[in-house]
């Protein structure tokens, strides 16, 4: 049995993982943590009241000696520390809280070599997005301009998204240098051509009813392609992130990218 810890499990990405965690039979859901949480256990929350598993509000109350895996979805502002606590504790994070900057996921990428423990930073755990960046990468090859609109319900605090941004990068190593668009071009509003990665445009759309959507753009001589992908539930995210809890205990490392481990 693999014994996971749930950060961030009173979230919505939590609270979908924490279920998934207790249904799946090669799992033991051994603690679950979030400093917003006001119960002491999960039983006092009425769709988890035949468990008995404690909540913890501080890192310092956690049984370390009684987890495997951390699983992350919390804040951009929390997910760095948490992910250091539990790679200087041997215990294998897998993050999909997204907002950690280059610098911080190479210092945890030191501190996971130290520490001999293997770890996961996917910015999506959907197998449409993870293909769908994928074969955005391929086209880019042959098409060179490029703009991608990402779509997320409006309670999300990172813009871009962790997707947009990471398709943008895996683009960048493959896309020739460019400037697209007019080189005289002028806003008018501040913002019309979205946020520039290395030439390409990302723009960012927030709106209710919407889970996580995203849109590459690709333009041609007389043609287009356009790749999309749809999460339309946080379910979606649920087979990924069970992959990855079976099988980072063989690393110890910390990989990016559910790629890697499919
Ligand atoms: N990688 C993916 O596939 C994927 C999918 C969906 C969401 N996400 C990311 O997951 C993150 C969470 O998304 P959400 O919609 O569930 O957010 P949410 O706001 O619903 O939940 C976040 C939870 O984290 C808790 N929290 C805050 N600080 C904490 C800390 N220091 N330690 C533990 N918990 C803490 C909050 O109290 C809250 O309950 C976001 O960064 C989002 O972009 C990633
Ligand atoms: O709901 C969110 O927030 C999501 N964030 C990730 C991102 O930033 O790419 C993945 C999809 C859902």
């Amino acid at each position: 049995m693999i014994k996971v810890l749930v950060a961030g499990f009173k979230g919505r990405m939590g609270n979908t993982t924490t279920k998934m965690v207790i249904q799946n039979t090669d799992f033991e859901l051994t603690g679950v943590y979030d400093p917003n949480a006001t119960e002491k256990n999960i039983n006092e929350i009425l769709e988890f009241k035949n468990m008995d598993i404690p909540v913890y509000t501080k890192t310092s109350e956690i049984n370390t000696e009684n987890t495997d895996v951390w699983i992350d979805f919390t804040s951009p502002s929390s997910v760095y520390e948490n992910a250091k606590f539990a790679l200087m504790n041997k215990i294998s994070p897998v993050i999909g809280t997204t907002g950690l900057t280059s610098e911080q996921v190479d210092n945890l990428k030191k501190i996971a070599i130290e520490k001999t423990t293997g770890g996961l930073i996917a910015p999506n755990f959907g197998i449409s997005a993870v293909l769908l960046m994928q074969f955005a990468q391929h086209a880019a090859k042959y098409l060179p301009d490029v703009e991608i609109i990402e779509m997320h319900h409006d309670n999300k605090l990172d813009a871009p998204s962790g997707t947009a941004l990471n398709t943008a990068k895996m683009i960048a190593e493959v896309r020739k240098q460019k400037i697209q668009g007019n080189p005289e071009e002028k806003e008018s509003l501040l913002g019309a051509r979205g946020a520039d990665y290395e030439g390409m445009r990302i723009h960012s759309v927030r709106l209710p009813g919407y889970v996580a959507h995203e849109q590459v753009l690709f333009g041609g001589k007389g043609e287009a392609l356009t790749i999309r992908q749809d999460s339309f539930d946080r379910i979606s995210f649920m087979s990924g992130v069970e992959v990855a809890v079976k099988k980072i205990g063989a690393y110890n490392e910390l990989l990016i990218g559910l790629e890697n481990l499919l």
